[in-house]
């Protein structure tokens, strides 16, 4: 903290011409800031020159101070602990054990998927709200995560606070999110990631600071879209990831060495942007009645492509479209559905941005193909058997969405706990009233059911070949989604409650819930909706059983 300031000194700024304010030992000034005050000049006047820590904390979250400080800031109180401390990164704000940590196990017990898991991560993390994060951030035992998944965590979550939360709101508003930060993620080496098939070392010009691509697996994936989760906004977090993780696994998977080699180390390198393209105005999960054509021109060398795409996330700023398109005759169904890797830059592909309830800057996009003609070479996987290719794909995709569904109940969960600690009716905080006590609880035993099973079937896929986690988990994974989007459903309810009107209300203290229950349906509807999830979890289990000898 370079400049310190003494409180009578701080309290003789407090007219308009040279208005300043303490909140937590820090001194602000806020005399041009106040015109602009959403809250109103009138009312920081009447704190200027005093600590007005008490009412910033009534009106405001952690986030506008992360935002204005860089603005506002002048310095802190002499002899305060701020005067003394280097600003902490954010990360590290986790207070201290209280209790006695618990016992490691020895290594052998907690590694049951073998070398990587060496030992267990006990170290307190986060604001530990109880529930507010998973158990092993809280210093519970848990025999998925060691230290590399604990040293991922963190490098996400100082990013995060740093870079994003602050900004997330404004980004949603503005129906985008800065290139920059796609960008940055691909220079931290996470996208290489993030695509359901290990790590891409092979194709990354960057690596993960705390985790060696040898060490990579299915949680680390899980912590790190978890973590990006955090900041309560599906917006964002498609933005990001939306397009590129299930874009980008068919062309990893079934591509052409060629097109591998253009397209991996770009997309993972955060240079540039691909999308799934496969739901149509009349197709969505209905995907065998789609009917995009791809016909092959007289020369095999090239389809065209004709028709149009509905609902892609990240359609308007892909530079590859991963599409599904029919090859087959008319009515061919299931088995006549081919993938083709489409470029932004064939001449007859057009984009146009669509507006949706939620998940604002995530550029969701209406896409129209014209004649388009593909070379041949960006067949992914085989002709006609294209199926099989979207069917792999959809394991990945519904295990994204759980995670940021159970993130985001979550996110809502907290948020409505430290608000119900802080206000007050009827003369008590809000939590000190049952019925508000019971909402937290139903909402937190429907998040840790959901967070368990999610990590019982990352850890089966883990130790599964990827057509055997297809068959005997595809219909758990389903099960799963439903879970998944119907407590997050219920969490956001239950959160916008808690909040009441500023529940109601776009940005401020409520911003996180407001945004989320909007958002809801666009996680229940997409990736398989919640009825067909249902219907597929016991058909699929019924079939798996039965091979296993079921007897019933
Ligand atoms: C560093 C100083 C401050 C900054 C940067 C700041 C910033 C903001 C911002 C951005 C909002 C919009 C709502 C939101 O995004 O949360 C807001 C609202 C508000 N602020 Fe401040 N504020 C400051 C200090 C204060 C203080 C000291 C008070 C009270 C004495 C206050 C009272 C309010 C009120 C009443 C609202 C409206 C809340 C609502 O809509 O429910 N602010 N402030």
């Amino acid at each position: 903290m370079s400049k310190t300031f003494k409180a009578d000194e701080v309290a003789s700024h407090k007219t308009a011409d040279s208005l300043w304010i303490i909140v937590d030992d820090e001194v602000y000034d806020v005399t041009k800031f106040a015109d602009e005050h959403p809250g109103g000049k009138k009312i920081l006047q009447r704190v200027g020159g005093k600590d007005a820590s008490k009412q910033f904390w009534k009106y405001h979250n952690e986030g506008i101070l992360k935002k204005y400080k860089p603005k506002l800031l002048l310095g802190a109180i002499e002899g305060s602990a701020k005067a003394s401390a280097a600003p902490a990164p954010a990360a590290a704000a986790a207070p201290k054990p209280v209790l006695p940590k618990p016992t490691p196990k020895p290594a052998a017990a907690a590694a049951p998927a073998g070398e990587k898991k060496k030992s267990e991560a006990l170290e307190q993390f986060g604001s530990m709200v109880p529930y507010g994060d998973p158990a092993w951030y809280q210093g519970y035992h848990s025999p998925y995560y060691n230290e590399t998944h604990a040293a991922l965590r963190a490098e996400v979550r100082q990013w995060i606070e740093e870079k994003v939360e602050p900004y997330v709101t404004e980004w949603d508003e503005a129906k985008r999110v800065p290139e920059e930060i796609y960008q940055d993620m691909g220079k931290r080496g996470w996208l290489a990631g993030l695509v359901g098939a290990g790590y891409q070392a092979k194709y990354a010009k960057y690596q993960c600071a705390s985790v060696k691509p040898e060490q990579w697996d299915a949680f680390h994936e899980l912590v790190l879209t978890d973590e990006i989760s955090r900041t309560g906004s599906g917006g964002f977090v498609w933005n990001v990831i939306g397009g590129f993780g299930i874009g980008l696994p068919p062309v990893i998977k079934a591509a052409t060495q060629s097109v591998k080699d253009r397209v991996i180390p770009a997309v993972i390198n955060g240079e540039k942007r691909i999308c799934l393209a496969i739901t149509e105005p009349d197709a969505g999960s209905d995907v065998a009645g789609l009917t995009t054509t791809a016909v092959k021109t007289p020369d095999g060398k090239h389809y065209i492509v004709n028709g149009e795409k509905k609902w892609i996330t990240n359609g308007i700023w892909a530079d590859f479209f991963t599409v599904a398109v029919r090859t087959g005759p008319e009515g061919s169904g299931m088995n006549g559905v081919s993938v083709l890797l489409i470029e932004k830059t064939m001449p007859g592909v057009t984009t146009r941005k669509m507006d949706c309830s939620g998940i604002w800057s995530s550029g969701t996009t209406y896409i129209t193909f014209e004649d388009v003609k593909v070379p041949v070479e960006n067949l992914i996987g085989k002709e006609n058997q294209g199926f099989k290719v979207i069917m792999t794909n959809f394991n990945h995709e519904r295990l994204g969405i759980v995670i940021q569904c159970n993130r985001f109940a979550r996110v809502c969960y907290e948020e409505a706990y430290k608000y119900a600690n802080k206000r007050k009716t009827f003369g008590k905080t809000l939590i000190s009233h049952p019925v508000i006590r019971l909402k937290l609880a139903n909402m937190a035993r429907k998040i840790e059911g959901t967070h368990n099973w999610l990590e019982n079937i990352t850890f089966q896929a883990e130790g599964m070949a990827e057509q055997e986690a297809m068959f005997r988990l595809g219909g758990a994974i389903a099960a799963l989604k439903l879970d998944a989007t119907q407590t997050f459903e219920f969490c956001a309810r239950e959160a916008v409650q808690i909040f009441g009107g500023l529940g109601y209300t776009r940005g401020g203290q409520g911003a996180k819930v407001e945004r989320l229950y909007r958002e809801v349906r666009g996680y229940a509807i997409p990736g398989g909706s919640e009825e067909i999830m249902a219907d597929l979890s016991i058909r699929q289990a019924h079939k798996v059983h039965k091979a296993l000898g079921m007897k019933l």
